[in-house]
Order: structure tokens, then C-alpha cells, then sequence
């Protein structure tokens, strides 16, 4: 039996939703992660610092007793967004970032922001007061193929907005590219980049090969299996600006299974048997602590946890349930398509 202990780990990317879909996911989240980044497209989005009042005080009302959890808010940026909500948010400290959707670019993104010259005011209050800005990065123009994305808003937004606002501190969230590693690589400051559980397993073959397979689907897409390694080699590098965030993004069965599937996977019950695996495949246990317990809370400011958890490598596979039931329906759980044998002990 081998074990690994590391510091508690913490979620920098987490879709919860809410009602009873909150209800049916958020233990699993709580029971292996003491804090997570809470992503706001809720439908309606979570805009004001109101909105994230009230979905904080619901995900706490939701929390099992004896469970211990912090959610870590975040409000959603619209053309609308009020800079001066925003810094009050961050500043009472019930809001620790802003997430920026393009329009259009993912599930619950139609309020996004179609031009970044409209809401320059709020980025700018926000490099003022150093509260990061979380981007899906990915650009929307029908003309560009799916797979080339993120490397075409890297070129075409990301550098460009960090040229003109150096001093905002940004996360370039769920990166999918080479292209993306090797950008934040590259950064002198202000740049990191989460990296979820299912990027570093899969490529875009699960998706497409032998039938397609809904579960595999989320945005960014998956890609071909060499920026799947440039992944897995920046995830156990040890490099400060890479860090978990699983974006586990729960959809009822009936929703992914259909003629136009949502995209998301749910990671939040198997993600640290996961690591374990990619880590040890890697020659990096003694990385993952860096990974998925201290990179994070660097970058936001925050202690890591003092508490553990330990991971057990067992002779035989472990197994969880394949699909957990909500009371919206049954969400099936991320298949890494391998035997995994790390479980929390
Ligand atoms: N990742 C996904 O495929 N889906 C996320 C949205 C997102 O993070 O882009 C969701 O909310 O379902
Ligand atoms: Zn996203
Ligand atoms: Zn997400």
C-alpha cells in the first residue's frame, strides 16, 4: 500500500448551480475540498453583490451538517456590471474575482460580454484593487473552428487586454492548448491558469471515436492528445501559476444525452483519484500537493489548509457510483476510461 498526505485541497473552478442540483452535488465537492471558486452562471447569472449574497447563503443552507465548506464568490461580468458593486464586494470580502464570459462562448454565457471596451471601467477598478479577473478564453466568431478557440483568443484578446491593463491580475481558467501553457509560461506577472481533472485524461478522440460520447463533451473542447501532454507537464511542473480547478459542471443525463448535449463534465466525486493517477503516471506525487493544495491559495492570497487528506493506493481499482441522483435526475459521473487505484482514505 503506498499513501500520499498533502494540505487539503481547494477547487479554483467549480459549477454548482443551484436548488436541487446544488443539493445533489455540492457534498461530494465538500467532503474532498475545503474551499472553492464558485463559478456564477447561474440562470439568472450571479451579477451584483447582492446575487452573491444570496447564492452564498443558499450554498451554505445546502451544505450537509458536520460537513466544513467555504465558497469562494465570484460575480458574473455583464456590460452592465457597476465597478464601484464590485470593489465593495471585494473589499467586504464576500466576492474574491470577476469572471468574464464572452458572449455566447459557453452554457449560461448569453450575458456575457461582447466588448471588452464597454466594461474597461470595472477592469480597470479591479487592477486598482489587485481582484483577479477569471476568463473562459475563448473566442465566439462562428468562423473560427471550435478547436482553435482558445489559441485564437490568446492572440486576438488576451494579449491585447494585457498589454493595455498590465496590472490586472488574470486566470486564464480550464486551459486546453499548448498554446495556452505555453502563454502563461511566458508571463512576466499577473497571469495564471487553472487546469481541470478531465483535460489531463482525456483527448478529443474520447469524444468522437467509436460513437459519440456526450460525457466527454465541455468547452473548451478537448484536444488532440499533444496538447493533453502539455498539459499533464505544466499540471506536475510544480510552476506557481498552474493549479486545479476541476470545473466539474453537472448536467442531467436528459440534457447531455439528446440531438444538442450540454457541455460540462462531473468531476467532483473522482477528482483526487484522478490526480493521484496522472501524477504518479508522471513521476510527480510529490507534486500534486503543489497542484491541487498550495499553487491555488497562493495566487488568490489565502493560506493553504491547514488540515489533510491522505490518498490510499489499493490493489485493486476503486470504483464510485457511475451516475449520482439528483432531485433534477441523474448526472453521470467523468469514466477516466482507465482503473484507477488512489482513493481518500
Ligand atoms: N465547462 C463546461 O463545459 N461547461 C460549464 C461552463 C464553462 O465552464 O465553460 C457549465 O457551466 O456547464
Ligand atoms: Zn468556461
Ligand atoms: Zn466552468
Amino acid at each position: 500500500m503506498v499513501e500520499l498526505t498533502i494540505p487539503r485541497p481547494d477547487d479554483w473552478h467549480l459549477h454548482l448551480r443551484d436548488g436541487a442540483m446544488m443539493e445533489g452535488v455540492l457534498p461530494h465537492t465538500a467532503r474532498d475540498f475545503a474551499r472553492a471558486i464558485i463559478m456564477p452562471n447561474l440562470v439568472p447569472p450571479v451579477v451584483t453583490s447582492a446575487d452573491a449574497q444570496a447564492y452564498r447563503d443558499r450554498i451554505l443552507a445546502a451544505l450537509p451538517d458536520g460537513m466544513r465548506f467555504t465558497p469562494l464568490m465570484t460575480l458574473y461580468l455583464t456590460e452592465g456590471t457597476d465597478p464601484e458593486d464590485v470593489a465593495a464586494a471585494h473589499s467586504s470580502g464576500l466576492v474574491t474575482a470577476v469572471k468574464l464570459y464572452p458572449a455566447g462562448a459557453t452554457t449560461n454565457s448569453h450575458s456575457g460580454v461582447r466588448s471588452l471596451d464597454v466594461v474597461m471601467p470595472v477592469l480597470e477598478k479591479m487592477a486598482a484593487i489587485g481582484m483577479p479577473l477569471l476568463i473562459h478564453g475563448e473566442v465566439t466568431d462562428p468562423a473560427v473552428d471550435i478547436f482553435d478557440r482558445e489559441a485564437v483568443f490568446i492572440d486576438t484578446v488576451l494579449d491585447p487586454l494585457r498589454k493595455r491593463l498590465p496590472e490586472l491580475r488574470i486566470t486564464l481558467e480550464h486551459v486546453t492548448t499548448s498554446n495556452g501553457v505555453d502563454y502563461v509560461s511566458d508571463a512576466q506577472a499577473n497571469l495564471a491558469a487553472s487546469i481541470t481533472t478531465h483535460h489531463l485524461m482525456i483527448n478529443r478522440n474520447a469524444i468522437l471515436v467509436g460513437g459519440i460520447k456526450p460525457h466527454y463533451y465541455c468547452l473548451p473542447v478537448a484536444k488532440r492528445e499533444s496538447h493533453r501532454l502539455a498539459l499533464r507537464k505544466a499540471a506536475t511542473s510544480g510552476d506557481a501559476r498552474f493549479f486545479l480547478g476541476t470545473d466539474s459542471a453537472p448536467h442531467v443525463d436528459p440534457l447531455k444525452e439528446c440531438g444538442c448535449g450540454c457541455a460540462g463534465i462531473f468531476t467532483a466525486i473522482n477528482t483526487l483519484s484522478c490526480l493521484a493517477h496522472v501524477f504518479e503516471e508522471e513521476g510527480a506525487l510529490d507534486r500534486l500537493a503543489a497542484f491541487a493544495s498550495l499553487n491555488g491559495p497562493t495566487w488568490y492570497g489565502l493560506a493553504p489548509n491547514s488540515e489533510t487528506v491522505t490518498l490510499v493506493k489499493r490493489a485493486e481499482p476503486v470504483s464510485w457510483p457511475a451516475k449520482i441522483f439528483t432531485g433534477d435526475g441523474p448526472v453521470t459521473v467523468f469514466d477516466p476510461l482507465l482503473p484507477i487505484h488512489w482513493e481518500v482514505a
